[in-house]
């Protein structure tokens, strides 16, 4: 049996790092993927990457061909080549950043706990082969996989996605059902109704991004039927049907118990994704898992077996690529640091939805700063004021912040607008900081920038 200093299952975000960081200190390390079709993990694959790449493909699609159909499917399948050409180039950079280093050994095939130092590692599910690898340390970096919904006829139907697969159907959908309005169900909708696309989608809440600030998740709400995409709240999804072209949701508003049935051509799944645990064995490690099937950590990210750590979704709550790269910043600080980083200290963090406009928010929301009887003044600036919005042709939405009076300090900030993703980043220095919100107030923007507009944003504190 071979012996590594590490073992890191999953090649995803955090592990790839942490691989790199730990073989350059002359430790000799194994990772082990399941799938070379995900060496470099879920953002560079199918997340992060591929969607960003396709929204920006479908904004200039939409500018160019608004409502030709066909026009607009042949780009989609242009879009398609253009993103599969990106996520090739950096998967295999990111195997050369692995296999170019002399200490790191990358193994295909899935892993599993036979007891807390020792793995199993099965190459090829069609095989009984395996081999098994010991590791003095353990990073388990398995991501997480789409929630499927019991809904029937779901697991039968030919018209079924999730965000894995759909980015792989060269067929533009003429309507797009979409279960669930989180992040993917939000991001999905633009790109495919940017293509051209109509979308509706179901979702179950009873409000669009419940944990958004609900003025600004109302403007989305508005923006988002502006293009063509239509969210029906409080749906309760009963079955699904395959007709001869497409696919039926039966459905009921759970409002008034009123049932529809509506048709499409292609329905994605959005409704979350859980930790992947499913083969890792954890019980033979003695690995807790919490009741959503994350992996259970301390504030370090160690998990109830010595010597195992996880990091990056697999652990469940909050799932942002940043947080995965964090994971691994604080697994070096308890190994090589000064032992004092925390999950705990990264608080607030931001995050930032890639609709059209796009959203993104850091900190509290006027109804959780209210709840906790903080002294607020909140401002408000409409994009349409900011010249740069202007410029980009990309006035509609709105920017929100909430200052404590007492303070001066900002409490949350909400921005729906263009360019929304690389400001709240300004917005989020200024809060880890801790400086007062004058300093957006007073400080010295280039011309014309959407950074100006928290000029104005901040001027009423
Ligand atoms: C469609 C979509 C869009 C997203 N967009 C964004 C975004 O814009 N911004 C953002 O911050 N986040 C985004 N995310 C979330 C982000 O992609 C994840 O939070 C991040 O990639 C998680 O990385 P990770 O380190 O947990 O592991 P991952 O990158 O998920 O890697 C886990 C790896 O482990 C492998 N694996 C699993 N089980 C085993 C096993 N038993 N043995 C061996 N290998 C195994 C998997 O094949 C996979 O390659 C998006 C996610 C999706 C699905
Ligand atoms: N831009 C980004 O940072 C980004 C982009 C995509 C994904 N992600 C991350 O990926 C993870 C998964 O995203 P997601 O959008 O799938 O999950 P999510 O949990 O954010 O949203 C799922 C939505 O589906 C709804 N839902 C659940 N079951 C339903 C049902 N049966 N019928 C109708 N609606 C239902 C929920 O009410 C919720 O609104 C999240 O953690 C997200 O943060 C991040």
């Amino acid at each position: 049996m071979k012996r590594y200093d590490a073992i890191i299952i999953g090649f995803g975000k955090g592990g790839k790092l942490l691989a790199v960081e730990l073989a350059n200190r002359n430790w000799k390390v194994a990772v082990i993927e399941r799938s070379p079709d995900m060496y470099g993990g879920t953002c560079i694959n199918v997340g992060c990457i591929p969607t960003k790449t396709m929204i920006n493909e479908s904004e200039f699609a939409e500018r160019i061909y608004q409502d030709d159909y066909k026009k607009q499917s042949k780009l989609y399948s242009l879009a398609l080549r253009r993103k599969d050409k990106l996520v090739t180039f950096l998967r295999e950079k990111n195997v050369e950043n692995l296999t170019n280093n002399p200490n790191i050994t990358l193994y295909d095939g899935t892993a599993s706990f036979l007891c807390p130092d020792t793995v199993k590692v099965v190459p090829s599910p069609e095989s009984e082969d395996y081999f098994e690898l010991e590791g003095k340390e353990i990073f388990i970096n398995t991501g997480s996989t789409p929630i499927l919904p019991d809904i029937d006829g779901l697991k039968n139907s030919r018209y079924i996605y999730t965000s894995e697969t759909l980015l792989h159907s060269e067929i533009l959908p003429q309507h797009l059902l979409i279960i669930g309005s989180g992040a993917i169900g939000l991001e999905f909708a633009t790109m495919y109704a940017g293509f051209g696309s109509k979308v509706t989608i179901l979702e179950a809440g009873k409000r669009l991004l419940p944990k958004a600030d609900r003025e600004i998740a109302e403007y989305m709400q508005e923006s988002l039927k502006r293009k063509n995409i239509e969210i029906r709240l409080n749906a309760r999804v009963q079955s699904l049907h395959d007709t001869a072209d497409g696919i039926t949701a039966a459905y009921t508003d759970a409002s008034d118990g009123t049932p529809y049935f509506l048709e499409g051509d292609a329905l994605l799944i959005a409704t979350g994704r859980k930790p992947m645990i499913d083969d890792l064995n954890l019980e033979k490690a003695k690995i807790q898992v919490n009741a959503q099937g994350g992996i259970i950590v301390n504030e370090q990210l160690r998990t109830t077996a010595p010597h195992v750590w996880a990091l990056g979704d697999v652990k469940g709550g909050e799932m942002y690529d940043y947080l995965s790269i964090d994971d691994s910043r604080i697994i070096l600080n308890h190994l090589f640091g000064n032992k004092e980083r925390s999950v705990d200290d990264r608080n607030p963090v931001p995050y930032a939805i890639f609709t059209d406009p796009p959203m993104a928010h850091i900190g509290l929301t006027e109804e959780e700063a209210m709840k906790r009887g903080y002294p607020i003044k909140i401002s408000r600036l409409p994009a349409s004021a900011i010249p740069r919005a202007r410029t980009l042709q990309n006035m509609d939405g709105m920017l929100k912040a909430i200052v404590n009076t007492d303070t001066e300090k900002i409490l949350g900030c909400s921005l729906f607008c263009v360019d929304a993703p690389e400001l709240i980043n300004l917005v989020a220095f200024v809060m880890k900081t801790g400086q007062k919100s004058s300093a957006l107030r007073n400080f010295i923007f280039t011309h014309p920038s959407m950074s100006e507009g928290l000029n104005e944003l901040f001027k009423a504190f």
